[in-house]
């Protein structure tokens, strides 16, 4: 199901972070959302998610996700992950995995014994690469494997959006690789949107591009699209040049 953003901002004791972004995500298509350091992507993720107070409205399955507290937005089916992952460290992959599923049990039936692993578990295990690892608590996962296993969480709740802010970040090349499969993998039937620095990553990956500057959509296309648009290069242009005084300290 799309998700629909229309005219979304968000405050921050008067600095506005997000100033008025509409954006169309659909399923069926990996969706990635840059920009520079500081545009407001994370807080974009954050107003839908729940985490900040944005104006507007963010429809999705008739409800606006604004007016919703977090934990009813997870419910609906909008799921997201954060730059640092946030697994529980001593309990195994399984657990987690179980633990993530719990969210649309009842309450009642969180609290009887479950017997051996679902189905559904062991089809996600597979999805992202964890059934060995199963059994093994989750503090032991590569820094990668930690992501798949946070994306792995989501795809048990049935999260039919996901949001996942800089997934491959600090992976190796062959985590990114990996990543990259299966974003590919999950994204036909659900709307994953990711937030990505990289524009190799991104060129390779993206079906469709939105870039961000200072709260505002500058551009939206596919990555060649993105790439020959003229005030995306004057952002990262501006961008590189900042860069380049910030560290050798001298005047543009
Ligand atoms: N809780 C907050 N209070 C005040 N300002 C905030 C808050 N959260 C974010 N900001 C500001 O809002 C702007 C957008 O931040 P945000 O983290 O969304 O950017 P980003 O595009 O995700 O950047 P990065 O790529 O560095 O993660 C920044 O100027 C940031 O300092």
């Amino acid at each position: 199901m799309t998700l629909t953003v229309s005219d979304l901002r968000v405050e921050f004791d008067g600095f506005v972070a997000i100033d008025g972004v509409s954006l169309t995500l659909e399923p069926g298509r990996l969706h990635f959302l840059i920009g520079p350091n500081g545009a407001g992507k994370t807080t974009l993720v954050d107003a839908l998610t729940g985490l900040a107070h944005g104006s507007g409205e963010a429809r999705y399955r008739t409800r606006d996700l604004l007016t919703l507290a977090s934990h009813k937005i997870t419910r609906l089916g909008v799921g997201r992950t954060f730059q640092t992952a946030t697994v529980f460290e001593e309990l195994s992959v399984l657990q987690n995995l179980d633990i993530a599923a719990g969210v649309h049990r009842a309450r009642w039936r969180l609290m009887l014994p479950r017997r051996g692993m679902s189905e559904q578990v062991a089809e996600v295990l597979e999805t992202v690469g964890l059934t060995e690892l199963a059994e093994r608590p989750a503090g032991v996962l590569s820094h990668g494997q930690k992501q798949w296993l946070e994306i792995g969480m989501l795809l048990v709740q049935d999260s039919s959006v996901m949001l996942l802010d800089e997934p491959v970040a600090g992976m190796s090349a062959e985590e990114r690789e990996a990543t990259g499969e299966l974003l590919r993998r999950i994204s036909p039937e659900r709307t994953v949107v990711v937030i990505e620095h990289d524009m190799d990553f991104v060129r390779r990956f993206a079906d469709v591009v939105t870039v961000l500057h200072a709260g505002k959509v500058i551009a939206e296309g596919t990555a060649a699209e993105i790439r020959e648009d003229a005030e995306v290069q004057r952002v990262y242009l501006g961008d590189t040049v900042a860069a380049v005084t910030e560290t050798t300290g001298e005047d543009a």
